[in-house]
């Protein structure tokens, strides 16, 4: 498998090289052949290149059978870059490029973590749900966009909510599908009362199972109350399926269940071509977390759980993948907490040594 490794900006670098000392265990203990590609992406490409998207780069993303992506973003971005260079290297382009329509992020929360979290144990005990996300549509991607100067010299900033038919069908095709692999039940949630593209995703997703996944149960939820379940009893969710930005909201407050954003691991995965291989990119929910870059204290947990979502989702080994996850589950059941998910009083590890612990369950 070729697979490129895009740590990116500040703590995608620090997480990465953990997600990357797991994925060297398989490699050593488990034969996976892996033909690994570095590249530097985000204010590195600037600094070193005055490019943020070098072509060659480029050409290495769209080769590549799998990306391992840390994250990006950072403070002085928007002041020194000019946006058509932003644009060039932004992780929006490679998701359209690569056609990387289905966002998975799974939330499963540890047993050893319900101190961690803000929740009761009630309310967080044995929640195990997964977000499909639309990646590729909706108002990140939709015409027109930009900002115009009005006659009365004010501006007015345009972005544009469109989702077509055939857009909304594959994400739902994915989520009844992979619901029959889970508990069966998927949660489709839109605005369908306030807007003509979520009163069509509704239409759509309600016509595809009746026609397609009649045994799956499906249940409707307006976007705003899905936000107040997912706080009040997360634990009735299996599969929520939904668009490009209300799945980034619902995602990061789905986090504060586990207790820090820095457990959640995504992969964003495209149809499959005609040999069944689906483009793949692999990185933690977060982003570069500039309040903590550089520190070595950072959660590596999501980016070693992409790790494990790129065994299952790309390398085909479902074994390794379960081994991984359990593996994380036995380091944190042994004590191993990074600061984000430490109770008062317990001992902390930096980001190195999450990594150490996670390897030692193995
Ligand atoms: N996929 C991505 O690359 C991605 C995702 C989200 C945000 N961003 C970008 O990141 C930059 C910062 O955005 P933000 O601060 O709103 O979101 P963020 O996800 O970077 O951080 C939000 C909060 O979570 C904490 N956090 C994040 N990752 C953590 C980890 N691994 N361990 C412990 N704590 C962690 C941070 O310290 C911060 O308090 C922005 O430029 C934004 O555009 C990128
Ligand atoms: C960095 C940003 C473009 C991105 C998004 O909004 O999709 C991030 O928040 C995410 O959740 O992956
Ligand atoms: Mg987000």
């Amino acid at each position: 498998m070729k697979l490129l490794v895009l740590p990116g900006d500040g703590v995608g670098t620090e997480v990465t090289e953990q997600g990357l000392r797991v994925l060297d265990w398989f490699a050593r203990h488990r034969g996976l052949a892996l033909d690994i590609t570095h590249r530097t992406f985000g204010m590195e490409n600037w600094r070193r290149h005055g490019t943020m998207m070098p072509d060659e780069t480029w050409a290495q993303i769209l080769g590549a059978d799998a990306i391992l992506f840390g994250a990006t973003g950072s403070l002085d971005q928007a002041a020194a870059v000019p946006p058509e260079e932003r644009r060039k290297g932004s992780l929006l382009r490679m998701r359209g490029a690569l056609d990387l329509f289905a966002n998975l992020r799974p939330v499963k929360m540890p047993a050893a973590l319900t101190e961690a979290s803000p929740y009761k144990p009630r309310i967080t005990e044995h929640v195990d749900l997964i977000f499909v996300r639309e990646l590729t549509a909706g108002i990140y991607f939709g015409e027109p966009r930009g900002v115009e100067t009005l006659p009365d010299g004010t501006r007015r900033g345009i972005n544009t909510h469109s989702y077509t038919e055939a857009q909304i069908t594959r994400a739902a095709r994915f989520a009844f599908e992979l619901a029959r692999t889970r508990r069966n039940h998927v949660t489709s949630v839109d605005k369908a009362n306030v807007m003509e593209a979520g009163a069509l995703w509704r239409q759509v997703v309600g016509a595809l199972h009746a026609r397609e996944f009649p045994d799956v149960t499906l249940e409707h939820m307006l976007a705003d109350n899905c936000a107040m379940q997912l706080a009040r009893s997360p634990r009735r969710f299996d599969v929520i399926v939904t668009d490009n930005l209300f799945g980034d909201l619902l995602s990061d407050a789905a986090g504060a269940i586990i207790g820090s954003l820095g457990m959640l691991p995504s992969a964003s995965l495209s149809a499959p071509d005609a040999s069944g291989r689906r483009r793949a990119l692999y990185e933690p929910v977060h982003g570069s977390a500039p309040d903590i870059a550089g520190q070595g204290v950072a959660n590596p947990l999501g980016s070693i759980l992409s790790v494990a979502l790129l065994l299952r989702w790309s390398a085909g080994r479902p074994e390794d993948a379960a081994h991984l996850e359990a593996a994380v589950e036995r380091a944190l059941a042994q004590g191993a907490r990074t600061a984000d998910i430490a109770a008062p009083g317990e001992a902390v590890l930096g980001t190195a040594a999450m990594g150490d612990a996670v390897l030692g369950c193995l």
